[in-house]
């Protein structure tokens, strides 16, 4: 199987029961039409697996469209592909058909393809021209280049474009096959809507294809009401298909794309998000200098010359970081954030993607929808913001099918501190809600050593992964201790009574607090506060204080325990006290612990 052919690396599931649509026949002389069909195909997913050995069959009925022949010409002789991969074939046909589609990938999957070949192919018969609707300027820039290198006529439209660009889209010669614009772009701009109305009137505009979709959940957090515009696309340009793209949307998230492109008869295509080649490990941290031993004699041992990327939270922990890992570990690594100079940034990425940098200390600014796929390891120094966003930042890892390793680093601390940031960052209740969920689950994720991950990652997105499959590529399923199934209810209802009577003598207690009160340890601030002399003090005195902190940690996940935010402005830096709430009795009785 040649380098371009790998789809036994990706396992093959079928689609989800009833999620796709059998393609009805196309008109006889065929011409891309308006949609026809009213089926709504968005349904919860349900992942089926199959045998992976099996290479990717597309539909032989697909193979008979009348513009098949055009498409494996195109990916053969442009995109250098010589083979289909699971769904890519479907999701084309069904734009061709003039289908909205929605098109969920697995990171790595092959999604580019799905939009670029059909854009080339209609450029090619009918100079039409496709719209890619991008959110990050450094995807364009990357996807750019690799089209032009291709051969194939692309620009890109951003906050520096004027009107003279529009120009480029209105010239006879050679017309661009594909124009990529930010979502903000399309929604600001009426020179841009004109023009796009212009070329839908003159039956010269193909497609509009929304990547990376997710992004338009994320955002909609905090500008809800300005996305809601791009139902304009929609509503001005009635039968052009438009194709969302994501790895990585729950079925929440799917509604909301749904619902913001107003594309609710779309054609949906889910597969099973699954990365069989990545090997998720967990880790508790050290002390700073023994993470940093850790990952440095990691690479050493391990991958040594290899691409890899580094996920840390702020410009300065990046900085530290990628200094100590060169010089002390001579192991050359190089930081990149949001706060370089954009000529520095494009620097550092193009050298990584040439090779020339081999490991990268990153914020979340790096490395998203780009595609480079020698990258070994990918390290998250710290959490994640959400299990989509670990899902996304994982998925730069083995995009060649090669093994590959994903190493998260967790302790209480940054969960605390990702819980703060999402209290303060949410722009209004309900986006801080919504945050502050996403960092429990993130939590949890971290907690939980005994559920297979990737049965974990996938049940975020609604995928059932049975844990067999797993084949022992995480660290969950390789670790073959017993598990025990016990039942903590009695220790959870004493951990609840016991804040019930901090609340009672209305006090407020933090984490250590807690934990020291059910433990009966009479630390300075549990004797200030006098929970010494609570009735519960001590109730599970003996207890190893690793399995408390971890009950606390789960009923704080469940959402029985609650953190609140108390400004301390004594201190001329503001900062925030984390208290605890007993929130609600949920039902957590039973919990699956291993040592
Ligand atoms: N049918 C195929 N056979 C072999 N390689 C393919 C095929 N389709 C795509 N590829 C390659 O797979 C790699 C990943 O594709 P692509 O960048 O489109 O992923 P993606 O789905 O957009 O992932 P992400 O969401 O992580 O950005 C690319 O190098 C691409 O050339």
């Amino acid at each position: 199987m040649g380098p371009d052919s790998d789809d036994a690396l990706w396992g093959h599931f079928g689609p989800e029961n009833g999620e796709v649509e059998i393609v009805n026949d196309p008109p006889l002389h065929w011409q891309p039409v308006a949609p026809l069909s009213t089926h709504i195909l968005h349904q919860p997913s349900r992942t089926i697996s199959v045998d992976s050995s099996r290479p990717y069959e597309p539909d032989a009925e697909l193979t008979k469209r009348p513009y098949y022949k055009d498409l494996v010409d195109v990916r053969e002789s442009v995109f250098k592909i010589q083979s289909w991969r699971e769904n890519q074939l479907e999701t084309i046909c069904s734009v061709m058909d003039g289908y909205d589609t929605f098109n969920l990938m697995p990171t790595g999957g092959g999604k580019s393809l799905t939009f670029q070949l059909p854009a080339v192919v209609m450029n090619r018969l009918k100079k039409q021209i496709t719209i890619v609707i991008s959110p990050l300027i450094a995807l364009m820039v990357d996807q750019q280049r690799s089209l032009e290198e291709r051969g194939v006529n692309t620009i890109i439209l951003n906050s520096e474009s004027t009107q003279h660009h529009a120009s480029l889209l209105h010239s006879h010669g050679s017309r661009p096959a594909l124009v990529y614009v930010s979502p903000e772009k399309i929604i600001t701009s009426s020179w841009l809507q004109r023009t796009l109305l212009e070329l839908y009137n003159q039956d010269r505009l193909f497609m509009l294809a929304v990547d990376e979709a997710h992004t338009i959940t994320s955002w909609g957090n905090t500008f809800r009401e300005t996305l809601s515009e791009l139902c304009w696309l929609r509503e001005n340009l009635p039968n052009t298909p438009i194709m969302a793209l994501t790895a990585t949307a729950t079925v929440q998230h799917r509604e909301e794309i749904i619902n913001t492109l107003c594309i609710s008869r779309c054609k949906m295509f889910t597969m099973s998000l699954n990365r069989p080649n990545l090997n998720y490990v967990v880790k508790r941290k050290s002390d700073r200098n023994g993470l940093i031993k850790d990952i440095a004699e990691f690479i050493q041992s391990k991958h040594m010359g290899q691409t890899g990327i580094i996920y840390r939270q702020s410009r300065k922990d990046c900085e530290d970081l990628a200094t100590i890992l060169t010089e002390a570990w001579g192991i050359h690594a190089q930081a990149f954030h949001a706060k370089l100079e954009p000529e520095e940034k494009k620097r550092v990425q193009a050298m990584w993607q040439r090779g020339e940098i081999k490991v990268v200390v990153a914020t979340i600014a790096f490395g998203m929808g780009v595609d480079k796929k020698d990258v070994r390891f990918v390290i998250h120094y710290a959490l994640p913001g959400s299990m989509s966003e670990y899902y996304q930042e994982t998925g730069r890892a083995g995009r060649d099918g090669n093994p590959s390793d994903c190493i998260l680093y967790y302790q209480y601390s940054d969960a605390q501190w990702l819980m703060k940031c999402a209290f303060q960052d949410g722009k209004n209740e309900l986006a801080s809600k919504q945050l502050r969920a996403d960092a429990r689950r993130v939590v949890e994720y971290c907690l939980n050593n005994t559920d297979c991950r990737r049965t974990q990652t996938l049940s975020y997105f609604s995928q059932e992964f049975p844990r067999e499959m797993c084949k022992g590529q995480c660290d969950n399923c390789r670790d073959k201790s017993p598990i025990n199934w016990e039942d903590v209810s009695y220790e959870a209802y004493d951990f609840i009574r016991l804040a019930e009577e901090v609340h009672a003598s209305r006090q407020d207690a933090t984490r250590i607090m807690l934990i020291d009160t059910f433990l009966g340890k009479t630390g300075e601030s549990v004797k200030n506060k006098r929970f010494d002399q609570l009735k519960s003090f001590g109730v599970r005195r003996g207890t190893n204080r690793g399995r408390a902190e971890r009950l606390f940690d789960e009923l704080t996940c469940k959402q029985v325990f609650e953190p609140h935010y108390v400004s301390n402005n004594n201190t001329h830096k503001k900062q925030l006290t984390e208290y605890f709430l007993v929130c609600a009795m949920r039902s957590l009785v039973c919990s699956l612990y291993r040592d």
